[in-house]
C-alpha cells in the first residue's frame, strides 16, 4: 500500500486523538479522507474541516479511494455491522472496540480468512500497550503460560485515587469519565466487563481459543466498601481489579476477572492510576512484564496509529495459534481461595465452600474467607448482583508461581 486513505468511523475521545497523530506522522503515508459520526454540529476539542463529517456510514464504505476503516464509535452492535460490511467488501479495517471484538471474533476471524483481508485491534486491548501484537507474534510458541494483569484503566484509576488519594468512590468515577478513559456506560469497566472483553481477545492470541464472554466468572468493584480498603491496608495489600488466562495443566487453561489482593512484591502493586500492567509468565524465561497507558485519547490514538503503519507492509494477523497441536480445553474446575465481605446477604446460603478458613463478624460487616471452585462463582455470579457483597481472590491457587 503507497498511501493509506482513511475512512474514519467516531470523533469521540480516541477519534479526534487518532486525527491529531495522524496529522503529526508524516511517516504514516496517511491522510483521513472522511470522518462518520452521529452529530457533525457537536462541539470538538480538535478543529477539524467540517466537511470531513458524514453521518452516512455508506458514503464512506462505498468511497473506492479509501483503503483503510479505522473504527472507534462507542455503540457495538453498530461497529459490528460497519466492521462486517467493510471486511466483507474487502476493505482492510483497524478497530478499538473491545466490545464488539470480543462477541464476534470467531466470525470476523473467518471472514478475514475467506476475503483474504486484515482487521488489525491491538488498541482493543490495554490502550497504548501492545500487547496483542506481541501475543501474536513474539510468542508465537507453546512456552507461554499464563497472561495476567490490570487491563482497564478507569477501575484501576478509581482503586488508585480511593486507595493512595483517600478520595471518594464517586468522584474517582467522575474524573474518570472527565479524563475520557471511561466507557460511555461507565458500569462496563466498574463491573469488569470491559477487562473481560480485553481478556477474551487476549486469549485468542496467547492460547489460540476463544471463549465466550458469557462462560467467563467476571467481578467488579462496584461494591467495594471502605471496611475491604481498611482490611487491605491492615494487611499490607492493595486491591487490583485483575484479569487473568492461566494454563493450569498441559490439557487445562482457566480464566476469570475479578478483584484481587496484591502484595509489594507483584509488579502489578506498582501499577496506579490509568496504567495497565501485564504479566506474561512461560515456560523457560518465567515473566515478562509490560506497562503503559490503557486509556485515554491520544495513548490509544498511538496504537491505533501502529496498526495503521502496520498496513504500509500489508500486516495481519494470522491467527497460526488455531491450529496448534495439543491446545488445552477450558476449565473452571479449579479451587479458588476468596475473601467475601457482605452485610446482610446470605452468603453461606449462596455459595459453597469447600474449606472455610476466617470468619469474622461485626456490626459494621461480616467477611469470610474460604477455598470455594470457580465453577460455583460462575454458578452464582447472578445471584450475587447487585447484593451487598465485594469479593476477591487471594492468589493462593496460584502462589508459588505468582509474582
Ligand atoms: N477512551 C479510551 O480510552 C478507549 C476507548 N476504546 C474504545 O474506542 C471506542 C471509542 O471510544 P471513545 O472515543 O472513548 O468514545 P466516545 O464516546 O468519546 O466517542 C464515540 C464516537 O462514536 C461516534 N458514534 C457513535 N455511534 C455511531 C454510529 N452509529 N455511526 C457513526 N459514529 C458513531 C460518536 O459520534 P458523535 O461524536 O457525533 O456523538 C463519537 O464521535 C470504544 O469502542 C471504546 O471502547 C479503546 C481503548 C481506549
Ligand atoms: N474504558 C477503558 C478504555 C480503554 O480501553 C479503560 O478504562 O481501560
Amino acid at each position: 500500500m503507497s498511501k493509506i486513505k482513511i475512512g474514519l468511523f467516531g470523533f469521540g475521545v480516541v477519534g479526534q486523538g487518532i486525527y491529531q497523530v495522524v496529522q503529526k506522522s508524516k511517516n504514516a503515508h496517511a491522510e483521513i479522507v472522511k470522518i462518520c459520526v452521529r452529530d457533525p454540529e457537536k462541539p470538538r476539542k480538535v478543529e477539524v474541516d467540517k466537511s470531513l463529517f458524514t453521518t452516512s456510514a455508506d458514503e464512506i464504505l462505498d468511497n473506492r479511494d479509501i483503503n483503510l476503516i479505522v473504527e472507534v464509535i462507542d455503540q457495538a452492535d453498530a461497529a459490528y455491522s460497519i466492521v462486517k460490511r467493510a471486511l466483507l467488501r474487502g476493505i482492510p479495517v483497524v478497530s478499538g472496540n473491545k466490545t464488539m471484538l470480543a462477541h464476534h471474533l470467531p466470525e470476523l476471524i473467518e471472514i478475514q480468512k475467506t476475503h483474504n483481508v486484515a482487521l488489525l485491534y491491538d488498541a482493543s486491548s490495554c490502550g497504548s500497550i501492545p500487547v496483542i501484537r506481541n501475543l501474536e507474534e513474539y510468542y508465537d510458541n507453546d512456552l507461554l503460560l499464563e497472561v495476567k494483569g490490570i487491563l482497564n484503566g478507569s477501575s484501576n484509576y478509581i482503586l488508585s485515587r480511593v486507595f493512595d488519594h483517600a478520595e471518594s468512590y464517586d468522584s474517582a468515577l467522575a474524573q474518570a469519565q472527565a479524563l475520557g478513559f471511561a466507557e460511555s456506560d461507565p458500569s462496563f469497566d466498574i463491573e469488569g466487563y470491559d477487562s473481560l472483553f480485553k481478556l477474551v481477545i487476549i486469549t485468542v492470541h496467547a492460547l489460540g481459543t476463544y471463549v465466550a464472554p458469557e462462560k467467563i466468572f467476571t467481578y467488579g468493584i462496584s461494591t467495594i466498601h471502605d471496611s475491604d480498603i481498611r482490611y487491605a491496608r491492615e494487611k499490607n495489600v492493595k486491591i487490583k481489579l485483575v484479569a487473568q488466562v492461566v494454563k493450569v495443566s498441559d490439557e487445562h487453561f482457566t480464566m476469570f476477572v475479578m478483584p484481587e489482593f496484591v502484595t509489594p512484591s507483584k509488579y502489578i502493586y506498582s501499577v496506579d492510576d490509568e496504567y495497565n500492567g501485564v504479566v506474561i509468565r512461560g515456560e523457560c524465561y518465567d515473566r515478562q512484564f509490560m506497562f503503559g497507558k490503557g486509556a485515554g485519547s491520544l495513548p490509544t490514538a498511538s496504537s491505533i496509529l501502529s496498526d495503521i503503519m502496520a498496513r504500509l507492509n500489508n500486516y495481519r494477523y494470522e491467527y497460526k495459534k488455531q491450529n496448534y497441536m495439543q491446545k488445552p480445553d477450558y476449565t473452571t474446575d479449579i479451587t479458588l481461595k476468596v475473601y467475601v465481605r457482605y452485610k446482610e446477604t446470605d452468603v453461606h446460603g449462596i455459595l459453597n465452600f469447600t474449606k472455610v478458613h476466617e470468619q469474622y463478624t461485626s456490626e459494621d460487616s461480616n467477611y469470610v474467607i474460604g477455598d470455594i471452585q470457580l465453577s460455583e462463582l460462575l454458578a452464582k455470579r447472578d445471584r450475587l448482583r447487585g447484593k451487598d457483597v465485594f469479593l476477591a481472590n487471594i492468589p493462593i491457587f496460584f502462589l508459588n508461581r505468582d509474582n
